[in-house]
C-alpha cells in the first residue's frame, strides 16, 4: 500500500473533535454461575485531547472490556468515566461522541464503499452538501479515490480497513476507539497501516484509544502507553519510558526482551542504588520500590547493551557461550554464568566470525541503560 498523499483537509477543527476523557477507578465484574471474574479492576486513566494511547498487555488484562465501557457496549459495574468533565455512564453507545473500528473491520455487506463512509452522516441527517463535503475529504485522505462504488468483497484487507477508518473518520467523533484493528492483516500491511493510521489521528487531533497485544505496534504508534495485567494498570508512561524504566518485572518483561539478574541493593541514594553483580560492583538506575538490602531486586539488562568479548591467554570470563543464534541484522548467544543464562544481542558482527559454542567470554554492559527492579 502506498501512504495517502497529505491532502489538505477542509475545516474540521481539531477542538471541535478532541475530548478530554477520564477514566477514574472504572472497575468490571463478570458474574456466572462458576464465579466473578474482574475483568478490569479500578483502573484510573487521564487521556489528554489528542492524545493516542494504547491499552497493552496479554491475553484476557481487560484491554477490550475497557474499550467496550468507554464505548458504551459494556456497563461498568464500579467507577466513572467522563468526557470534558461530564459523567458519560448513562449515555447509551449510539450518542456518544465517539466512534470504533474493529478487528473485523464491521462494514455493511450489501452497501458500496461511498454508502458505508456516508452512513453514520445519513443517521446524524446531514445536509447532502455536508455529506459529499465529507465523503470528499475521507475518500482523500484515505486513498480511497475511485473505490466508491465497489462492495466490501471486491477490496483488499487494507482497503477495507481504510473504508472502516474513514467511515469513523466522518462523523468528527471527540474520541476514536480501535480494538486490534490490524490483527487480521499481514505484516507489511500492518505497518504500512499503523503508520497510515497515526498520520490521520495527528492530522486530525482526534483523542484515540488503541487495543493490542502486540508490544511493537504499542511501541511504535503511542504518545503513552498504559500495561495492564489481570485488569490492573501495571504502568502508564511513553514508550522510551516503559522500556528502559520499567515499573515491575512483568512490565519489563512482556516489552520487549530482557536479562533479571539477582542483586542485593547494598545503598541506596537519589534513586541509585550500589548493587554487585557477576561479582562486581557498579551504580545502577533504580525504580523508587526497590529498598536497600531488598531480597528480591533484579537487574534488567536489555540484551542489546551488552557485549561480549572472547577472553583468549587461558584467562577465566565471566561466562561461557551455550549457544549462538544468526537472526540476520544479529547474532543472539546464549551465555552460562554465575547469575544464570544471560542473552546478549550484538548487531553487526560478521556471522563468519560469530564466537563459537563453548568460548570463554568476559561480559559487560552499560550500567545506565540497566534499571533495578522487584517482582511487584
Ligand atoms: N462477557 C463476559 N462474561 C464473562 N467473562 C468475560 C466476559 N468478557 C470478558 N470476560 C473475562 O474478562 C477478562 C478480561 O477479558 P478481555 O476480553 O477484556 O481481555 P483482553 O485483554 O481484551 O484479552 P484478548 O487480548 O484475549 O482480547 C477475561 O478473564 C475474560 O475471560
Amino acid at each position: 500500500m502506498t501512504a495517502a498523499p497529505a491532502v489538505p483537509l477542509p475545516a474540521v477543527s481539531a477542538e471541535a473533535s478532541t475530548g478530554h476523557l477520564q477514566l477514574d477507578a472504572l472497575t468490571k465484574q463478570f458474574t456466572s454461575r462458576s464465579g466473578t471474574v474482574t475483568a478490569v479492576d479500578a483502573v484510573t486513566l487521564d487521556v489528554k485531547p489528542g492524545e493516542f494511547i494504547t491499552l497493552l498487555g496479554p491475553s484476557g488484562c481487560g484491554k477490550t472490556t475497557t474499550l467496550r465501557m468507554v464505548a458504551g457496549f459494556e456497563d461498568a459495574t464500579g467507577g466513572r468515566i467522563l468526557l470534558d468533565d461530564k459523567v458519560i455512564d448513562d449515555i447509551p453507545p449510539q450518542r456518544r461522541p465517539m466512534a470504533m473500528v474493529f478487528q473485523s473491520y464491521a462494514l455493511f455487506p450489501h452497501m458500496t464503499v461511498a454508502e458505508n463512509i456516508s452512513y453514520g452522516l445519513r443517521l446524524q441527517k446531514r445536509t447532502k452538501e455536508e455529506i459529499a463535503t465529507s465523503m470528499r475529504m475521507a475518500l482523500t485522505s484515505m486513498n480511497l479515490v475511485g473505490l466508491e462504488e465497489r462492495s466490501p468483497h471486491e477490496l483488499s484487507g487494507g482497503q477495507q480497513q481504510r473504508v472502516a477508518l474513514a467511515r469513523a473518520l466522518v462523523v468528527q467523533p471527540k474520541v476514536l476507539l480501535f480494538d486490534e484493528p490490524l490483527s487480521n492483516l499481514d505484516a507489511k500491511l500492518r505497518d504500512a497501516m499503523r503508520a497510515e493510521i497515526r498520520r490521520i489521528q495527528k492530522m486530525f487531533g482526534i483523542t484515540s484509544i488503541y487495543v493490542t497485544h502486540d508490544q511493537d505496534e504499542a511501541m511504535s504508534m503511542s504518545d503513552r502507553i498504559v500495561v495492564m495485567n489481570k485488569g490492573k494498570v501495571e504502568q502508564v508512561a511513553t514508550p522510551g519510558e516503559i522500556y528502559a524504566r520499567p515499573a515491575s518485572v512483568f512490565v519489563a518483561d512482556f516489552i520487549g526482551r530482557a536479562n533479571f539478574i539477582e542483586a542485593v541493593p547494598e545503598n541506596i541514594t537519589d534513586g541509585r542504588a550500589t548493587v554487585s553483580v557477576l561479582g562486581r560492583q557498579m551504580t545502577v538506575p533504580t525504580h523508587p520500590k526497590v529498598a536497600a538490602g531488598s531480597v528480591g531486586a533484579y537487574l534488567m539488562v536489555r540484551p542489546e547493551t551488552a557485549a561480549l568479548t572472547p577472553v583468549t591467554d587461558g584467562g577465566n570470563g565471566i561466562g561461557v557461550v551455550l549457544r549462538s543464534t544468526f537472526h540476520g541484522p544479529s547474532i543472539d548467544y546464549e551465555v552460562e554464568t554465575t547469575g544464570g543464562t544471560i542473552t546478549v544481542t550484538e548487531a553487526g558482527r560478521d556471522p563468519q566470525d560469530a564466537l563459537s559454542e563453548g568460548t570463554n567470554v568476559d561480559l559487560a554492559f552499560d550500567p545506565e541503560r540497566a534499571y533495578l527492579l522487584t517482582r511487584e
